[in-house]
């Protein structure tokens, strides 16, 4: 069996040596003549899977290692009766630590509590529906909007312009251009002028569900809002206008934790395993390694806040992704797109909060249960 795949793919062999022959190709550079003969093909965001690709391919089974799936046409996939997976909710507890350490961060250089903000969370599936559960129990006041799962899943729903009222707004659905409630520019110019000086505004969902030239004019107007985005419009070629006005920018890495990567390919080995009849014998954990950052401790002198911070920080702090992002500011700008690839490409090793083990020595139970929620864990 002939597969092609995305040279991103994490763990290829592990997962898809015994199954067929591997081709790896940079995800973006995928054309029709190198599916042509392939059976399979799998990819992450950056390939463009559709009839332009695949009219003339002997590909029977698609798989993303993704949770988005815009890049998919989907729809022409089943009319010709080509098998697609994705990997949902591979990497939503990556974007959720890195919203919270966005949070953390932000509340520390405020000098605000770490648990006052309001947050609006727009898009409640895997990443917004974990970050809602992780944050309520944190103490932390929620206004959750999703117009598709309200009148099915539990809990109270707001709408669109209640969230948009939050403290921070962070947004968490997927790119669509169609049905009832199209994401494609949701905040839009209007919506975009209302938000005040003292909101913070995340996106880690897809760069289009904001209008870039609209998000660039209101930041340079006054009132501005502070925004993070690790998302952006025509990835790779990004708005450097919209980079210089951001407060945080990364490269969309929001999910590329090892275990978030890890998950998404052993995802698509489960689906095409299935697909082909064949054992599911793999699984991602079994290729973790051990992280260079195993244990952290702390005793009852430790401040709740602080130690939050310290060991968020120590697994994740986002001005790290931010410098070297505006780092490309500095190229020139046939290379700036090339840099934006390459530094996905390249991503360190990032580990999850569950790969530290911390040691409390008589701190205070709520300090514990801080840690808990936020799924550290802890050595008894
Ligand atoms: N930055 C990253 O690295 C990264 C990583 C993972 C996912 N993502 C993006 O985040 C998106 C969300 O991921 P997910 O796993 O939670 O997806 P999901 O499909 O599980 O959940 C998305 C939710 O958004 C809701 N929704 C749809 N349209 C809406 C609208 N107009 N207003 C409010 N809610 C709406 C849906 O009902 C659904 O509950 C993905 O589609 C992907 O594009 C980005
Ligand atoms: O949809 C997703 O899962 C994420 O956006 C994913 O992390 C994107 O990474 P890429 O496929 O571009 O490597």
């Amino acid at each position: 069996m002939h597969i092609v795949a995305d040279e991103n793919i994490p763990l290829l062999n592990e997962f898809f040596a015994d199954i067929g022959t591997i081709t790896r190709l940079p995800g973006r550079m995928i054309r029709p003549e190198d599916v042509q003969k392939a059976e399979v093909l799998l990819v992450r965001s950056v390939t463009h899977v559709d009839s332009s690709l695949l009219a003339n391919s002997s590909v029977k089974f698609v798989g993303t290692a993704t949770i988005g799936t815009d890049h998919v046409d989907e729809k022409w996939l089943e009319q010709q009766g080509i098998a697609f997976a994705a990997a949902p909710g591979c990497n939503a507890e990556a974007v959720v630590q890195y919203v919270i350490s966005c949070l953390s961060l932000h509340a520390e250089l405020n000098g605000e509590p770490w648990a006052r903000p309001r947050v609006g969370i727009i898009g409640c599936g895997n990443v917004g529906g974990r970050l809602r559960e992780r944050l309520d129990k944190l103490g932390f006041q929620v206004v959750a909007c999703d117009p598709l799962l309200e009148k099915t899943a539990e809990g109270e729903f707001s709408d669109l312009d209640q969230a948009l009222d939050c403290d921070v707004i962070t947004l968490h659905t997927p790119l669509t251009r169609e049905g009832p409630h199209p994401t494609h520019h949701l905040l839009n110019e209007d919506r975009l002028a209302r938000l005040r000086e003292d909101q913070l505004l995340i996106n880690t969902s897809r760069g289009s569900v904001i209008d870039t030239d609209a998000l660039a004019a209101r930041l340079s107007a006054a009132g501005a809002p502070t925004v993070i985005l690790d998302v952006w419009e025509n990835e790779p070629q990004i708005s450097t206008e919209l980079l210089e006005k951001v407060w945080l920018g990364t490269p969309h890495i929001a999910g590329y934790t090892l275990e978030g990567k890890a998950n998404g390919t052993g995802m698509i080995y489960q689906a095409l395993s299935r697909y082909l009849g064949l054992p599911v014998r793999k699984k991602a954990g079994q290729f973790m390694p051990d992280p260079g950052l195993s244990r952290m401790t702390f005793t009852s002198e430790a401040h709740r806040e602080e130690a939050l911070a310290l060991a968020i920080r120590a697994t994740y702090d986002p001005r790290r992704d931010d410098t070297a992002l505006r780092r490309t500011l500095r190229l020139p700008d046939e290379r700036r797109a090339a840099a934006f690839d390459e530094m996905r490409k390249k991503y360190r090793t990032r580990r999850e909060f569950a790969s530290i083990r911390l040691q409390l020595k008589g701190t205070a139970n709520e300090l514990q249960h801080s840690f808990k929620t936020l799924g550290f864990r802890i050595k008894s």
